[in-house]
């Protein structure tokens, strides 16, 4: 068989798959005119698995049908479709339109509403249309379908108009994540080969040298430069938009994997840099009988504090590493920091960790493209079943978020996503050892549970 033929085929068996088993649920399976509804995003969440293989053919077919140059150039150019998509999110485009319904609305009016050039706002409106975000339903007259009302706050317009800073309160935090990824995050990127190259900061393992930082020419680690008063917005931004890696999705992290509901009533569970306490709030509501806290910097612990306006779970306002905790959760964080630091954040738990305490690392972890997993795959749960050929070893690789978020991580702060080796390594170094490790579909993080050596 042909490798097209082959591609064909795991698409033709993979959707006729996908849509039986939607019809036994009683529900087509959606596209992109189909209303976003909690219903058909559980159906598309609960069949990600069949889903997978089918889109990293579809992406393998783009590639083996398009001339290489013509790929290459048109990569290339994808860039462009992050300051697309950040335009979209900061003119209120989604939210104009969800008020506007099914009739759509003409650019002029969309453009009017935060004072945008409505020619260049059109433009970039049909760039995200062509790219199945947005519809254009007459010249000029766009309307929003499934894929763009994924980024509506679902605010009113006016009160966002009124208030643009507390646009993401209450919201699951994509519009916020999606922001902070096309904008925020971008920066660094138009640097990052002038800053590997040069001889000078190409090396460096500091969080302050990174291409970022090149870019908007700071020695702050962004971290630090969200807290400034005049980044106020970026920073609220960056705590919300942590928020949509846990939901929609929060109960199966909260549920699934490491097994909370086991640790006896009272345990108390420490969630390391835990941003504003998705991860916490989302355990809380799931494991009543145990304590948490949430240790952030400052200014994030107090955003915390602000969003929940509750007690649960307790927010402390420094990482001075907690000596009785029965739990340490480190989600999202060892990616911030290269192996330099990360050391020293597994180091200072492991002084403070007592030898019943539990380590539950959140993250992803990166897999080799080849289909030589190497000797790792001895870890309880940590072997993958592979995707068959001629597909990339695992169907999620194909385009897959985790290796841009690699490159955004080196962009940013000159750290990293990491393959099970490696962390194996690090944490043998700092006096943990991997027991376990707990499998999610991705993009959700992977589980890996640590005890100390
Ligand atoms: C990528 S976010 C992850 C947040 C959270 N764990 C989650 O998964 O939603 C990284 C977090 O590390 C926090 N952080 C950075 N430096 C820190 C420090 N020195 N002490 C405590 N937290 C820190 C940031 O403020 C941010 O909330």
């Amino acid at each position: 068989m042909s490798t097209l033929d082959a591609l064909v085929q795991i698409i033709a068996n993979g959707v006729k798959d996908i849509q039986s088993k939607s019809a036994e649920r009683g529900m087509p399976y959606p596209t992109p005119d189909t209303p976003l509804s909690p219903e058909s995003e559980k159906l598309q969440s609960d069949l990600a698995t069949d889903a997978a293989p089918v889109i990293a053919a579809a992406w393998q077919l783009i590639a083996t049908l398009k001339r290489p140059h013509i790929y290459f150039l048109e990569l290339a150019l994808s860039s462009f479709l992050s300051g697309s998509i950040s335009v979209a999110e900061a003119a209120y485009v989604p939210d104009v339109l969800r008020e506007a319904g099914t009739k759509g609305l003409h650019v002029n009016e969309i453009a009017a509403v935060r004072n945008v050039d409505a020619g260049k706002l059109g433009r970039i409106l049909r760039h995200l249309t062509s790219w199945h975000i947005f519809e254009e339903v007459a010249p000029d007259v766009f309307r929003n379908n499934r894929i763009s009302s994924a980024l509506c706050t679902g605010k009113p317009v006016q009160e966002m108009l009124e208030s643009p800073i507390d646009r993401w309160d209450d919201t699951n935090g994509v519009a916020a994540l999606v922001s902070l990824t096309g904008d925020f995050n971008q920066r660094g990127n138009a640097f990052l080969a002038e800053h590997l190259l040069d001889p000078a900061t190409g090396h460096s393992q500091e969080p302050n040298e990174a291409a970022w930082q090149r870019a908007m020419r700071t020695n702050l680690v962004s971290f630090e430069w969200m807290e400034l008063p005049e980044h106020a917005l970026e920073l609220r931004k960056f705590s919300i938009g942590m928020r949509a890696t846990t939901s929609p999705d929060s109960d199966i992290i909260a549920t699934r994997g490491f097994e909370w509901e086991s640790l006896p009533s009272g345990n108390l569970v420490i969630d390391v840099g835990g941003g504003v306490g998705s991860l916490a709030m989302a355990l809380a509501k799931a494991h009543k009988h145990l304590r948490y806290v949430v240790q952030d910097r400052h200014a994030v612990a107090k955003e915390g504090e602000r969003l929940w306006k509750a007690t649960v779970p307790g927010f402390v306002e420094n990482c001075i590493p907690i000596k009785d905790a029965d739990v340490f959760i480190l989600r999202h964080i060892l990616h911030n920091w290269s192996d330099k630091y990360a050391s020293k954040i597994l180091s200072r738990l492991r002084d403070a960790a007592q030898p019943a305490t539990k380590l539950v690392v959140m993250d992803n972890i990166v897999d080799y493209m080849c289909r030589d997993s190497g000797a790792v795959a001895e870890i309880t749960g940590a072997a993958r079943s592979q995707a068959p050929e001629p597909l990339l070893p695992y169907a999620d690789s194909a385009a897959g978020s985790i290796y841009s978020l690699d490159i955004c991580m080196m962009c940013c702060a000159n750290c990293q996503e990491r393959t099970l080796g490696h962390f194996v390594e690090l944490l043998k170094s700092t006096g943990w050892k991997l027991e376990r490790v707990c499998r999610f579909e991705s993009p959700l993080s992977q589980q890996l549970i640590c005890s100390p050596l």
